[in-house]
């Protein structure tokens, strides 16, 4: 019996084409190296089996989350910002067509994944609507995916010189809770709602949780977060998480921190949910309209076949790979959310630019010391290199320098003037070791940092730089001239 079957299987026939490189994920991270191989010279295919290409972030992601929160904000600014400002607003007047909020993001998100299927078009990347799985360390099937528009007709054998592997992230499951996308959801099930819920409940003070935290609110949720740590914003400076906290529950965000879900059930249109203090041992239970889990993200490898091929896997499910994004095998990279590092879409893009120039000359370099991290709540929180936490604990000394956006023209001509930046430099260098900003368009400004981070400038450098007035950007200017000296304007 079992050799037949492998008679079998090895008799299989498929129809079969060959490609100098093939990347199975048409993420941030697949679709920008298929972009820049085929730029580099490489005959380059890419194969995906949403049926779109952008992966998470451009479809249920970066890009839908992002038009959320900007139309939401300017919703709730029509609603509440405009009396200071000699705006009279018939707040009676202003209606919320939560119908059509929503298909102004799916506008954009077709739109720009559209944009992507073109670019392969112009780079000639081949693309592949189907589900890459390994057959050898040179070979990869792509299977039709069963009710999905433009599918390959047929089981494609791609024989690839190298392979790229970008299958990117999906939701961590909280054990015992069953997401039914209704009433229990994701952040897939959270960007597409049908209503507004009255009360939105969430498990994990991160990112995700903070941002669509931040979009219902505007829109009239009573939202509630429930945080097992006893800060929220994951990786964030302590002290501008805890500033990030201030300014949400002014919002009117409610905050239960070090807090464990113990339980949660639907019941018809409500959600049952029970929760512990993890200090006191406190139960207490709430009920919500709709639940959303946001406790991270975990890497996927789901059909891909990797086993095959003895592809390593660490504890946490990524695949395991070298300082060159190598697996066991030379030829075969890994990039992006499978693997190493933050789950973010510019350090996905990053690696796939690296990766492939390694490919192709041997040398492609992502400084994993200089990835920023954006929130996009308002303010807005940004930040890259170190915090002051991580510095304490690696006992390096350093000065801290601060400038309130209270006291920037800018900010005040706005009337957006909540939150600082702080900048964070070696106390003997004077160099930056790290930049926090809690403000107006803090997700902009952050890139002045990283450049100042990259080419290791002094908080000196950087405040004997011309910024021009009036702008946010001299709020950075001025906290650098704090750490190193005195501001002007503060
Ligand atoms: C709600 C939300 C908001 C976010 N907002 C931001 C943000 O503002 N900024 C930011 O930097 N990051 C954000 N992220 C994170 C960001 O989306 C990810 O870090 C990024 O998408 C990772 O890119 P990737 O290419 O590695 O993986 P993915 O984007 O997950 O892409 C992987 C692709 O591979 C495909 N695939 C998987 N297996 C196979 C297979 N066997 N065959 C064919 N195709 C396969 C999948 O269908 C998927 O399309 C957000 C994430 C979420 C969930
Ligand atoms: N603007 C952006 O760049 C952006 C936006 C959204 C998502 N993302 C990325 O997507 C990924 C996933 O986001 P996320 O918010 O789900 O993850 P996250 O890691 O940012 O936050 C998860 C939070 O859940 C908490 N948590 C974990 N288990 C818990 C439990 N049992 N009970 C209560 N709280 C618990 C954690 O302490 C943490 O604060 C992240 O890597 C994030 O960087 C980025």
């Amino acid at each position: 019996m079992l050799r037949s079957v492998f008679i079998k299987q090895s008799l299989r026939s498929y129809a079969t084409k060959s490609h100098d490189l093939v990347v199975i994920g048409g993420g941030p991270a697949g679709y920008v190296a298929a972009i820049k191989a085929a730029q580099l010279g490489f005959d380059t295919a890419c194969i995906e089996k949403r049926g779109k290409l952008g992966g998470t972030c451009l479809n249920v992601g970066c890009i839908p989350s992002k038009a959320l929160l900007n139309n939401s904000l300017l919703y709730h600014q029509i609603l509440t910002d405009t009396k200071n400002r000699g705006i009279d607003v018939d707040a009676s007047a202003v209606g919320l067509n939560f119908k059509n909020f929503m298909a102004a993001k799916e506008k954009v998100v077709n739109q720009l994944t559209g944009g992507v299927e073109m670019l392969f078009k112009k780079n000639k990347v081949t693309y592949y609507k189907g589900e890459g799985a390994f057959n050898s360390e040179n070979e990869v099937v792509v299977k039709p995916v069963e009710g999905l528009k433009g599918t390959v007709a047929e089981e494609t054998l791609l024989q690839a010189k190298n392979i790229l592997i970008a299958t990117g992230s999906e939701v961590s499951p909280f054990p015992g809770i069953t997401i039914d996308e209704e009433r229990i959801v994701s952040s897939t099930g959270c960007l597409s709602l049908t209503e507004v819920p009255k009360r939105l409940a969430i498990i994990g003070g991160g990112i995700i949780g903070l941002e669509m935290g931040s979009v219902y609110n505007r829109l009239g949720s009573k939202v509630t977060v429930m945080e097992y740590q006893p800060k929220i914003g994951a990786s964030m400076d302590d002290e501008v998480a805890t500033t990030t906290q201030k300014l949400l529950k002014k919002q009117g965000i409610d905050f239960k921190l070090q807090t464990k879900v113990m339980s949660a059930t639907r019941n018809g249109d409500i959600v049952n949910i029970e929760m512990e203090n993890a200090k006191t041992g406190a139960k207490e239970f709430i009920e919500a309209d709709v639940l959303l889990v946001a406790v991270g993200r975990r890497p996927y490898v789901q059909g891909l076949n990797a086993e095959k091929i003895g592809l390593e896997v660490d504890k946490k499910g990524r695949l395991v790979i070298d300082d060159k994004y190598n697996t066991k095998y030379p030829n075969i990279k890994v990039i992006g959310d499978v693997t190493f590092g933050p789950m973010l879409a510019h350090k996905a893009e990053e690696e796939g630019i690296a990766a492939v120039e390694i490919f192709k000359t041997g040398f492609g370099h992502v400084n994993y010391n200089n990835i920023p991290s954006v929130m996009y709540s308002h303010p807005e929180v940004a930040w890259v290199g170190k915090t002051e936490q991580e510095l304490k604990a690696d006992n390096i000394e350093y000065k801290v320098g601060k400038f309130p956006f209270i006291a920037n023209s800018r900010a005040k001509t706005n009337q957006d003037t909540d939150g600082f930046v702080k900048i964070i430099i070696d106390a003997k260098t004077e160099r930056l070791l790290g930049a926090h900003i809690i403000g107006p368009n803090a997700g902009e400004m952050i890139a002045e940092a990283g450049l100042a981070l990259e080419y290791g400038a002094s908080a000196e450098d950087i405040a004997r730089v011309c910024h021009a007035h009036p702008t946010l950007s001299e709020a950075f200017k001025e906290a650098n001239m704090d750490a190193f000296d005195k501001p002007i304007n503060f």
